[in-house]
């Protein structure tokens, strides 16, 4: 079985390409972002590192206090680093779990900071979402109202598309549903015959 690792900026669609991939052609797919959030309020010892990096502010009442972290961390390199230190080797370690327990020809890692976190060292091919800043941001604010600020500090922490490219094998532009299901198709017969 090879992994495969499908990234993109905040808003670029990898969770509705990588929903293709799963509901069309039954690939197991783990969406990292999900996993971390988690863990994040199941296991005890994240909980008492990011209480201890962040204060009692970090959970309120066993959850994650989402709107504090994310004030602290998107303008905060050293303290997202930080934060990153505690929580993705605990996620990589889960996925290791998670891949052992498959059984299709590949399967999808799912990660906005797929190559920020150096998750793409476990991937043997990787898929990268593209898609233009100004209708990433029209999407995000349609699906949760975000402020152009937080969208903008978030983007700043994240690398560039041209970055992602770089280091891609393949690469999806989300403008419209049906080109991206057209690509998705053809990346998908290509990893089969690849793999063959
Ligand atoms: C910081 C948190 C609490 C903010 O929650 P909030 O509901 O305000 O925002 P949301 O979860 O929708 O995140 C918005 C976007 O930020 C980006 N993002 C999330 N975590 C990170 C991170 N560690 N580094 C860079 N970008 C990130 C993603 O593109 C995400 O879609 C939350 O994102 C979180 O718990 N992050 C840690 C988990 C993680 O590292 N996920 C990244 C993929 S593994
Ligand atoms: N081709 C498309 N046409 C129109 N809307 C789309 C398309 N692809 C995704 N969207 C919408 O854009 C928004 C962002 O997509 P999605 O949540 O999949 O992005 P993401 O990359 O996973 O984002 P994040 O990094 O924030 O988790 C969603 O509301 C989704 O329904």
């Amino acid at each position: 079985m090879i992994i495969v690792g499908l990234t993109g900026g905040i808003g670029s669609g990898k969770s509705t390409v990588a929903k293709q991939f799963h509901e069309k052609f039954g690939i197991p797919t783990y969406i990292s972002d999900d996993e971390a959030k988690l863990l994040m309020v199941t296991s005890k010892e994240i909980k008492s590192e990011l209480t201890a990096l962040f204060g009692a502010n970090a959970y309120r009442e066993g959850v994650l206090n989402k709107p504090f972290i994310s004030d602290a961390i998107f303008n905060n390199k050293t303290l997202l680093e930080q934060m990153n230190a505690i929580v993705h080797p605990r996620v990589a370690a889960h996925f290791k779990l998670w891949v052992a327990r498959q059984n299709t020809p590949y399967v999808l890692k799912e990660s906005a900071i797929l190559f920020e976190s150096h998750g793409d060292q476990v991937c043997d091919l990787i898929i990268t979402v593209t898609l233009d800043k100004a209708t990433k941001i029209k999407r995000i604010q349609k699906r949760d109202q975000s402020s152009i600020e937080k969208i903008e500090s978030i983007m700043k922490q994240q690398w560039t598309d041209q970055m992602r490219i770089s280091k891609s094998d393949y690469i999806i532009e989300n403008d419209t549903m049906q080109h991206m299901q057209e690509q998705v198709n053809h990346i998908h017969n290509t990893i089969l015959n690849k793999i063959k």
